[in-house]
């Protein structure tokens, strides 16, 4: 039996005076892949920061792992990787990954583990995060989300500026992190990463004009490349 990580019900948030979500209603199976895709200003970031917690909200409900969003009991469950990598300069990839570790009281194998999945255990450990590119400094971020296989990952945009080869390798990831139970969702503008999500979401001027599986879409559209496919639902709306 599935069972449901991530329940939104009415959601409405206004940002400024305006409203940017429209009474938003989903659900996300534990253990999948959800994407989530719009246009720039179309509210994924505000829809994200919702779902972790750290967004006022103007009505609604949006429960997760059973829990209100936000809850302190989904402290180091729910893990989110905003589009600025956030790690410490002055310290090493390691240690970087050691400290997110040691927050969620994870093992040394933990570490060794999530640096290697994001593909950085050819570099030294004790190379500072100043020293590294822009992409190694965004798989450092992500080492440290990962660590643990926590049970909800929330990703902005995470595979941007990465080369194809890791891109196709973090997909790869992801879906074994799903497959172990994990429930993953990535925001993304580039429609070519809609097709590797178990579920879409598509979201436009704060109103969701799909959720279903990329293959529906394409059926229900009559259009087999999603992007054409959500600009025949934007048309639709
Ligand atoms: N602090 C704020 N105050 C007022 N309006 C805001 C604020 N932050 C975002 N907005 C507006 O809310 C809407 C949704 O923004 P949001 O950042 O959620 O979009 P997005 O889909 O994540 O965009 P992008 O892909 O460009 O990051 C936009 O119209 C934006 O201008």
């Amino acid at each position: 039996m599935t069972t449901t990580a991530i329940t939104v019900d009415g959601l409405t948030v206004h940002r400024g005076k305006h409203p940017v979500l429209h009474s938003l209603g989903f659900t996300i199976p534990e253990g999948s892949v959800a994407g989530l895709l719009g246009p720039s200003g179309s509210g994924k970031t505000t829809l994200i920061r919702a779902l972790v917690g750290v967004q006022i909200i103007k009505s609604g409900t949006i429960t997760v792992l059973g829990d209100p969003a936000g809850s302190p009991s989904l402290r180091g469950t729910v893990r989110y990787v905003t589009q600025d990598a956030s790690v410490y300069d002055d310290l090493t990839i390691a240690e970087n990954v050691q400290y997110f570790a040691s927050l969620y009281g994870c093992s040394s194998d933990d570490v060794a583990h999530a640096i290697d999945a994001v593909h950085l255990d050819h570099l030294p450990g004790s190379r500072l995060v100043r020293d590294l590119s822009g992409g190694q400094r965004t798989r450092v971020t992500l080492a440290c989300a990962l660590v643990g296989a926590p049970r909800i990952l929330v990703l902005d945009e995470p595979t941007v500026g990465l080369d194809p080869v890791l891109r196709e390798d973090l997909w790869t990831m992801f879906h074994q992190l799903a497959d172990a139970g994990t429930t993953i969702l990535v925001a993304s503008h580039v429609m070519d990463e809609a097709r590797r999500c178990d579920r879409l979401l598509f979201l436009r001027d704060g109103h969701l004009i799909a959720d279903d599986t990329p293959a529906a879409i394409r059926r229900t559209t009559s259009q087999d490349d999603l992007e054409d496919a959500f600009l025949a639902l934007a048309h639709r709306d």
